[in-house]
């Protein structure tokens, strides 16, 4: 082989490979269950929102119809230090992504945003500690996802906006609590890493490349 075509191949030029971005909080963490549980811990005697009644991407916006003093006791669990470092897996999404990784002309990113205050949820420490630390070389921190440029978003929120429209990827929007019940508008859902769609879905995606 010659070294421009070597050149090539490590760089994947001319090869159709499938960019699978894959979303941390909410698909690959649970932000959800372990907010509720850190917040039941903290404020026990205040109102809280059971899993199964949670409607909106962001908690504080239903918290404030509860009780407008709730959204402050609300962002003071997740930006507390260690919430976002002590998330808990959501199960098999791990194992999963280290399996996507290894098929065949499939690249797999974690595309992540950070809260406006980032001081404790940088979330390489994360994907380091569950993943490893080759992971840390696949981190997108982006606030504006649409800019990333994948075949395909994993994603539990459900309206993901951004300057580039259409985006580049389709939206799989990975079920959690507040999105269980919205339109899906064409695209497709990923109930769980354990029930083995995932594979499908790639599989397919991959045949559209
Ligand atoms: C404030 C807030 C953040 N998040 C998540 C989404 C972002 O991560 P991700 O893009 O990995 O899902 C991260 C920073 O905003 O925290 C929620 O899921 N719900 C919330 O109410
Ligand atoms: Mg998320």
């Amino acid at each position: 082989m010659s070294r421009r075509s070597a050149h090539a191949q490590r760089q994947n030029f001319g090869q159709k490979r499938l960019r699978v971005l894959v979303d941390l909080d909410g698909v690959l963490c649970d932000f959800e269950g372990y907010f509720l549980e850190k917040y039941r811990e903290k404020f026990p005697h205040e109102p809280f929102i059971p899993l199964e009644e949670r409607k909106t991407f962001y908690l504080r916006d239903q918290y404030a119809k509860l009780r407008p003093d709730l959204p402050d006791k609300v962002r003071d669990i997740y930006n507390a230090e260690g919430f976002f470092l002590n998330l808990p897996e959501i199960e098999g999404g791990c194992d999963a992504v280290k399996e996507m990784v290894q098929m065949e002309d499939v690249d797999v990113f974690i595309c992540t945003s950070t809260l406006q205050y980032y001081k404790y949820c940088l979330q390489e420490k994360w994907v380091e500690e569950h993943l490893g630390s080759n992971w840390l070389d696949k981190i997108i921190l982006t606030k504006d996802k649409t800019m990333a440029n994948g075949h395909i978003l994993i994603d539990d929120r459900p309206i993901i906006k951004g300057a580039c429209q259409p985006p580049p990827w389709q939206h799989v929007l990975f079920t959690t609590s507040f999105n269980r019940s919205i339109d899906l508008n064409g695209r497709q859902r990923l109930d769980s890493w354990t029930d083995g769609k995932w594979r499908e879905i790639i599989e397919d995606f991959k045949k559209r490349v």
